[in-house]
C-alpha cells in the first residue's frame, strides 16, 4: 500500500501563502504529475511529502497515518540534479542508504549484511542500464547516467513512495525519451507510488497516470502574497494506466 491523503494543506512562508487549501486522494500505485506555472509551489508540495517541509494547515497521511516529520526510507526522492554524491563511485552511491540505515553509528554494513547489499546494488545498477558504471564516479557520468544513478540509489531503499523534481529536466531531448521508458518499466515492476514535479506537458502525459495543476485562482499582482496556489486541474490520463499492466498499444 502506499496511497496518499492531503486535506487542506495551507504553506505559508510569513506573510507569503504558496499553498491554500491543498487536498487530494492519491490512490495506491498511481502515477502523478505535477504541473503549473513557475513558482506556484509544486517543489514547496513535493518537500512536504517528503517531511522535509511541514504544512502550516491541513494533513498529510500515507496509508492512513500521519507522514513523519522527517525524510524517511519509505519516501525516496530524485532531484533535477545533486541527488548523487559526488565523492562516492556509482556503487557507493546506491549502497550509501542501506549503509546509513544498516549502521547509524559508523556508516558501514560488514560481513553478510554488506555482501548482500553490495549484489543487491549492483543488480539495481544493471537494473538501470548502467552494468560497467560501478566503480565511475559521477563526474565521470553523463547527466542522463547521474539520474539513471539517482534513480537506482532511491529505488534500492524500495520506497513506497517516489517523489521526482524535475528529474529529467536537465537532459537532451533523446535521452529523455530513453530515460522515459525506464521510468515506465520501473513504475510497472516496483511496487511504488510515484509524484513528479515537471514542467513538460508531454512528460507528464507520457508517464502519469493523473496530472495535477497547481494553479493561483487570484493572481491580483498586487495581492500576489495573500493568495496561494491550489489545485485547479485534475485530468486522468485516458486510457487508463494501471501499475503492472503494460498497454500493447
Ligand atoms: N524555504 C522558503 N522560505 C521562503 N519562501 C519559500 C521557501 N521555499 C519556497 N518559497 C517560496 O514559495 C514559492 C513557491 O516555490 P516553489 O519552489 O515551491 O515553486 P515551484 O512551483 O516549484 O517553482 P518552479 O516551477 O520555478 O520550480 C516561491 O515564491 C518561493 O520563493
Amino acid at each position: 500500500m502506499s496511497a496518499i491523503s492531503v486535506d487542506n494543506v495551507w504553506k505559508e512562508y510569513g506573510d507569503q501563502i504558496v499553498l491554500e487549501n491543498v487536498s487530494i486522494e492519491v490512490e495506491s500505485r498511481s502515477f502523478i504529475a505535477l504541473v503549473g506555472p513557475s513558482g506556484c509551489g509544486k517543489s514547496t508540495f513535493l518537500r512536504m511529502l517528503l517531511g522535509q517541509e511541514r504544512p502550516t494547515r491541513g494533513t498529510i497521511l500515507l496509508d492512513g497515518q500521519p507522514l513523519p516529520s522527517e525524510p524517511g526510507r519509505d519516501r525516496g526522492v530524485v532531484f533535477q540534479k545533486y541527488s548523487v554524491f559526488p565523492h562516492l563511485t556509482a556503487l557507493g552511491n546506491v549502497l550509501v542508504g542501506k549503509e546509513l540505515t544498516g549502521s547509524r553509528i559508523t556508516g558501514k554494513l560488514f560481513g553478510a549484511a554488506r555482501k548482500a547489499a553490495v549484489e543487491e546494488a549492483r543488480a539495481m545498477i544493471v537494473d538501470v542500464g548502467l552494468s560497467g558504471a560501478e566503480q565511475k564516479y559521477p563526474a565521470q557520468l553523463s547527466g542522463g547516467m547521474q539520474q539513471r544513478l539517482a534513480l537506482a540509489q532511491a529505488l534500492l531503499m524500495r520506497p513506497k513512495v517516489l517523489l521526482l523534481d524535475e528529474p529529467f529536466g536537465a537532459l537532451d531531448p533523446g535521452i529523455r525519451t530513453e530515460i522515459h521508458q525506464l521510468m515506465k518499466r520501473l513504475w510497472h515492476e516496483t511496487p511504488m507510488t510515484v509524484v513528479m514535479v515537471t514542467h513538460d506537458m508531454r512528460e507528464a502525459f507520457t508517464l502519469a497516470t493523473r496530472v495535477i495543476a497547481f494553479e493561483r485562482r487570484r493572481d491580483r499582482p498586487e495581492e500576489k502574497l495573500r493568495y496561494g496556489a491550489t489545485i485547479t486541474s485534475d485530468i486522468p490520463i485516458w486510457p487508463p494506466r494501471r501499475a503492472g499492466v503494460v498497454a500493447t498499444s
